[in-house]
């Protein structure tokens, strides 16, 4: 939507009373992802995401960006593993772990880093409750009627479980 409306979408949103989760999953190198992250507050959405694989200088470059907005500054999550990643997927890429055990590495560093929760798969978010805080906020998309899950999707059952929202 964003990329065929652009922030023109947002605004008008905004105007009919909805508050917007900007989620353009920013990736790049700190500073550049850190602007990017400051024009979406300037907007006035109200949460918006980083991947958190960007790593621990990129995510604290955009936290402290977002901090100069002080009350208004939206929620700020990052994605940990997407859903759609199986551990084949992990492995080409170099990585051993596990989904759940990487999006647990990459959950505790996004929360050092001081962000407000992260995007996970339902099923990682018990575990990440438990392990990380209830204050800190799980988002869950790719939820599927039970039975007809893919990838890391999970059901609403699952969901309902742990995650503070989903999609
Ligand atoms: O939007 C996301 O952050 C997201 C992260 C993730 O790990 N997995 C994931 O499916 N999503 C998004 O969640 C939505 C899932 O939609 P369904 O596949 O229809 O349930 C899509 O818009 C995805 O882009």
């Amino acid at each position: 939507m964003f990329t065929l409306f652009g922030p023109q979408l947002v605004r008008d949103l905004q105007q009919r009373g909805f508050d917007i989760f900007l989620d353009l999953k920013f990736h790049d190198i700190p500073n550049t992802t850190a602007h990017a992250v400051a024009a979406a507050a300037d907007l006035g959405v109200w949460m918006v995401n980083v991947h958190a694989s960007g790593g621990a200088r990129m995510m604290t470059a955009v936290r402290e960006a977002l901090n100069a907005f002080g009350n208004d500054a939206p929620l700020l999550i990052a994605v940990t593993v997407l859903t759609s990643m199986e551990s084949s997927d992990l492995l080409d890429l170099g990585i051993t772990l596990s989904p759940a055990d990487y999006a647990a590495k990459l959950a505790q560093l996004t929360k050092n880093c001081g962000l407000d929760g992260v995007v996970c798969s339902a099923q990682e978010a018990v575990r990440f409750k438990q392990e990380l805080g209830q204050a800190f906020k799980l988002i869950t998309p790719g939820i599927r009627p039970a039975g007809s899950e893919a990838g890391r999707s999970a059901s609403h059952y699952d969901a309902r479980a742990g995650a503070d929202g989903r999609r």
